[in-house]
Order: structure tokens, then C-alpha cells, then sequence
């Protein structure tokens, strides 16, 4: 019933090889080597553009149980270099199920890699910090030799660093478009499941597309928002001129240093006085914006299950992270106040404009399949909204 696949590799740039099996397409991919420590929501990982150029390694060891749908994406595509899993169980199964993972990656033309042990590989990444790598998948029959193991290497060693690289312009998409689509129900009202549509708009929202998950639209028109999603380059002008209610600074792939269109549009806006709430890459360019800098942390933060304080209330909420960088507190200049802080490594969080109403949040408050702890940030713009519509 089950064929044998084909052997695989993943190299990393410091010369290290793991040797596993092919469980996607055949062919070779490269791309900084994270780990994601989250046990659920592997679709959403895949399709979540913030991963352009990585290669996920998911820790948790059975990756594939429950198949994909053609729901639970975050775009319209995998978006993640490769995919490093310890194990892909020879069938799934749940009744949303369409297909199995690995038909999905096939499909997608995604190289991806099971059966190393991905323990040892997450330890080396968070002793030595993240580091490029590349996965080789060979084709049936196909022998793994050293010549392949040395091509490995040799691709990861020259595939291009992370810091520097702007993404956000790769991921962006080409044309505005509008946004109504609310968040998933098991059973609505009327007895129908999926996604619902907002009926009476109450807000406008331009949303800056870096590479947005299509959760964050949803829980802004969850909340009454109306969703302009425009491209990255937008200049503030062109996004003020819809008359928005408020703007929003997407999350996305890449160092944020290099998105200077992005940094002057988005100090444009919240210097005019429009509330502003960014999130992750968004919350990023905000600080940049804003005259604080940002740094490439060590391995990053990517799960569903990170500990962040709010420092206004002192209330602990579980999150989502997915991030390579982070805002440096040390810089942050008098405009800005920290709101939030991670209880893993003490990096922030949170930033508050105290002369703007303009936020940000550097994990993910829109996380699907969750934790859904810090969701209260997306009432805390509508608030900024309704306050500003009632001056
Ligand atoms: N999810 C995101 O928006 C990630 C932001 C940025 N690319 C980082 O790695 O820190």
C-alpha cells in the first residue's frame, strides 16, 4: 500500500548533515533553519508569509495526523522554504481532512524532509543561534551520495543571510483589495459552519500588506472593520486618502530595516494623528518609524504557547510567536513606552505611542488555531477608532 520514499538530506551551513526521507516534492530548497515549538496548526504555519525563505522545523514529533483542508490557510500558498518534521504518520485523518500533508507539499512543489531526529537539530540552533541550511530531496531510486551531501552544504553555505533582506515586497500583493470575510464558526447562528461575511461595516481599515495572514483580516471585520488591504509600497498619502479609521501595519517576512517606503509611510500616518495598531513586522516598522531600533535575536521566537506580560495590568497571557527580530527596549525614545515584555527571554513585546494613538504587538493576537489570550489588543484599536470618530 505505502511505496518507499526517497532518501533525503538537510544541511547545515556550519557542515552538520541530517539524513532522512523525501515527504513533499523531489528537489532542493534553502533557507534559515527556525524551529516552531507549536503542537497544532501546521497549515497555518506553512502558509503564513512571515516564513518566506525559512525552513520550519516543527518540534512537536507527529506532524500530518489530521491531512489539510482548504480552509485553515493564512494565504494562498505554502509560503515556507521547506518543511523538517520528525515524523509524517502513514495515514490522517479528520473530518474537515481533504488531502494528506504530504499530497499538499507534492503539490505545492515544497521540498520537505522527515525522520531526523529533531531534537538534536533544535538544540544545535538554539545553542549556536539559527543558521541557513538546505534540504535535498532526491527522486526515487536516486542515491545519496557524498557528492550530494557536499552540494548540500555548499548550497547552504552560500544561500543569502536574513539580516538585510527586505521580503515584504515579495509577499505584498500587486492590487488593493477589500476584505469582509469573518472568523471561522463550527455552528452559526443559522446553523451554517465556516466563515461568516460582515453584514454593516462600522470602520474603515487600510491594511499595509507585508505579507499579511488572512486571520488578522478576519478578526478586523470580526469587529466591524471594513478592510482595504493595500500594497506595501503605498505611499501614506494614497492610504490616507481613503479616509481610513484607522491603519494597520501587517506582520511579514524579513529584517524590517530595509522596508524604508514602509517605515516613512507608516510615521506619516501615526504622526497625523489616524490610530495605527501594528503587529509583528507591522509593530517593527512602527518602532522604526517612531525612532527606535531593532536587532536580529539569536534564534527567535516561534510557537503557540510563549508567556508575555502586559505591564499595564500585569496580566500573563500565552501567545503565538513567529519572529527573527525584535525592537531593542534600550532605544525605545520618549514617544514610545514599553507595554509588553516575553517572560521566556525578557526581549519586548508591546510599544505604546504616548503622543499617538498608535500600537503594537510583536507576537501574533490573531493566532489561529490560537492561544487566543491577547485578542483584546484588536478591541483596543477598535477603541482607538470609535475614540477618534467621537472628537
Ligand atoms: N511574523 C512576522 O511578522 C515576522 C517579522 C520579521 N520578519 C521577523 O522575523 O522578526
Amino acid at each position: 500500500m505505502f511505496s518507499v520514499p526517497a532518501p533525503a538530506i538537510l544541511a547545515l551551513a556550519d557542515g552538520t548533515v541530517f539524513e532522512g526521507v523525501s515527504i513533499g516534492a523531489p528537489g532542493r530548497t534553502t533557507g534559515e533553519v527556525v524551529f516552531n515549538t507549536a503542537i497544532t496548526g501546521y497549515q497555518e504555519i506553512l502558509t503564513d508569509p512571515s516564513y518566506r525563505q525559512q525552513l520550519v522545523t516543527l518540534t512537536y514529533p507527529h506532524i500530518g495526523n489530521v491531512g489539510v483542508n482548504g480552509e485553515d490557510v493564512e494565504s494562498g500558498a505554502i509560503q515556507a522554504a521547506g518543511l523538517i518534521i520528525k515524523d509524517l504518520p502513514p495515514l490522517h485523518s479528520n473530518f474537515r481532512a481533504e488531502q494528506s500533508l504530504g499530497e499538499y507539499l507534492r503539490r505545492e512543489g515544497v521540498v520537505a524532509i522527515a525522520g531526523l531526529d529533531t531534537r538534536a537539530l533544535t538544540r544545535r540552533l538554539r545553542e549556536h543561534g539559527a543558521q541557513n541550511g538546505a534540504i535535498v530531496a532526491l527522486r526515487e531510486g536516486e542515491a545519496l551520495t557524498d557528492a550530494v551531501r557536499a552540494e548540500a552544504v555548499a548550497a547552504a553555505l552560500a544561500a543569502p543571510s536574513m539580516a538585510g533582506l527586505d521580503l515584504a515586497q515579495t509577499v505584498t500583493t500587486a492590487q488593493p483589495y477589500e476584505w469582509t470575510e469573518t472568523e471561522w464558526r463550527l455552528k452559526r447562528e443559522d446553523g451554517s459552519r465556516g466563515y461568516g461575511r460582515l453584514a454593516q461595516p462600522r470602520f474603515h481599515v487600510v491594511a499595509y500588506d507585508f505579507g499579511v495572514k488572512r486571520n488578522i483580516l478576519r478578526m478586523l471585520a470580526e469587529r466591524g472593520c471594513r478592510v482595504t488591504v493595500v500594497p506595501a509600497r503605498t505611499p501614506a498619502a494614497d492610504a490616507l486618502a481613503l479616509r481610513p479609521d484607522g491603519v494597520f501595519l501587517s506582520n511579514g517576512p524579513g529584517d524590517p530595516e530595509p522596508c524604508d517606503y514602509a517605515i516613512a509611510a507608516a510615521a506619516t500616518v501615526i504622526e497625523r494623528g489616524v490610530p495605527t495598531f501594528g503587529i509583528c513586522l507591522g509593530h517593527q516598522i512602527m518602532a522604526l518609524a517612531s525612532g527606535a531600533r531593532t536587532f536580529k535575536m539569536k534564534f527567535g521566537h516561534h510557537g503557540a504557547n510563549h508567556p508575555v506580560k502586559d505591564l499595564d495590568t500585569g496580566r500573563v497571557s500565552i501567545t503565538s510567536q513567529n519572529h527573527g527580530f525584535a525592537v531593542d527596549e534600550a532605544s525605545l525614545p520618549a514617544t514610545l513606552r514599553a507595554t509588553h515584555v516575553s517572560l521566556f527571554d525578557g526581549t519586548l513585546q508591546g510599544i505604546a505611542r504616548t503622543d499617538r494613538p498608535a500600537f503594537g504587538f510583536q507576537g501574533h493576537p490573531e493566532a489561529s488555531p490560537g492561544p487566543h489570550d491577547i485578542g483584546y489588543l484588536f478591541d483596543r484599536f477598535v477603541g482607538l477608532m470609535e475614540q477618534a470618530r467621537a472628537v
